[in-house]
């Protein structure tokens, strides 16, 4: 940007580094990347937000640091930049991938996120590897064994630190349930577990607070429902890509979390996919309690009805 002859911004009157949490968000430049940006610059507990992106982080960098909130941007662009975008940073966002067409699976995704998800990893490893990393990249139930292993063999790795970003599907989950049941979705809380594929997404229709039931056919129009919701959109979108704004508003709800927990707030619970030993599957969605140390407590199922066994 060019600066006025005038005064130059390195002179203007600086005020001290302003309390809160470091933030990085990978892929910001993307059709999740802005929308995500934009919210991530107006929570007060944000003090840096960097914006990092192989296209596009300066000029949505200019744009989003234009926003009166107190959160300082700065914008990196391309590899060269990307440890200094992950210096420091307390929270890690990957939105960066590639997102499905009509007619693919999110497991044809596979090839190129994972190499993606791969890189970002190795330097979240080497800049700020006690950072907690929400991983929003597709398929997700890969891509956080992925970023696992890679900081496995970094030597980094802290299973409560690494978290597969499922809540898009509790937030489709409580919207749909409440408009079933004539409710306020605000009011709604569908725990979802499993994964973040097709019948991978199991809701727990039987867990749903405010405690409640649901006719056979409401159940199997739910579940469905929920599990094919990423579906929905990429159909309604024709080939313009897939779940952009919800799922920059459930990154935001999720980040939020996982910030309130590192503050030390009590009883911070939300569902997210991460190691665990709930199943025989090494890792799994389920609710956990989010604290100073990602993911501290993992709880269990719960109670399951015939259907959801
Ligand atoms: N976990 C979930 O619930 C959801 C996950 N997704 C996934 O999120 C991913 C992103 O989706 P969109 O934002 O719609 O895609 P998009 O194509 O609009 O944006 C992706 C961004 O990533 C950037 N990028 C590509 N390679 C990169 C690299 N090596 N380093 C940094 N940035 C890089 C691109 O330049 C682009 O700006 C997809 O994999 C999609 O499937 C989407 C919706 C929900
Ligand atoms: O369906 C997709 O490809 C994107 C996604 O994960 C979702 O919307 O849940």
């Amino acid at each position: 940007m060019e600066e006025s002859s005038v005064l130059r911004r390195a002179n203007c009157r600086a005020k001290g580094g302003a309390p809160g949490f470091k933030v990085a968000i990978l892929g910001a430049a993307g059709g999740i990347g802005q929308p995500l940006a934009m919210l991530m610059k107006m929570n007060p507990l944000v003090s840096v937000l960097h914006l990092y992106d192989v296209v596009n982080a300066h000029g949505v960098t200019a744009d989003i640091s234009h926003m009166d909130t107190g959160a300082v941007v700065r914008g990196f662009l391309g590899q060269p930049q990307l440890e200094s975008a992950l210096t420091g940073m307390d929270l890690v966002i990957i939105p960066a991938g590639v997102p499905r067409k009509p007619g693919m699976t999110r497991d044809d995704l596979f090839n190129i996120n994972a190499g993606i998800v791969r890189t970002l990893c190795e330097g979240i490893a080497k800049c700020c590897p006690n950072a907690i990393v929400n991983l929003i990249s597709n398929p997700v139930n890969s891509t956080v064994p992925i970023a696992a292993e890679v900081f496995k063999k970094a030597g980094t790795y802290e299973p409560k630190r690494l978290l597969g970003v499922t809540t898009l599907d509790v937030v489709r989950a409580n919207t749909f349930v409440a408009e079933v049941l004539g409710l306020d979705p605000r009011e709604v809380d569908v725990p979802v577990v499993g994964g973040h594929s097709g019948v991978t997404i199991l809701p727990l229709l039987s867990q749903v607070k405010p405690p409640c039931s649901f006719t056979p056919e409401e159940t199997e129009y739910l579940t469905n429902r929920i599990q094919n919701g990423g579906t929905e959109v990429v159909e309604a979108k024709a080939g313009a890509g897939s779940a952009t704004l919800s799922m920059a508003y459930a990154a935001v709800k999720f980040a939020d979390a996982c910030l309130r927990g590192l503050r030390g707030d009590a009883g911070v619970v939300e569902c997210t996919f991460v190691a665990s030993q709930v199943t025989e599957l090494p890792f799994f969605a389920t609710k956990v309690r989010l604290g100073r140390s990602g993911a501290e407590e993992i709880y269990q199922l719960g109670p399951l009805n015939e259907y959801e066994r």
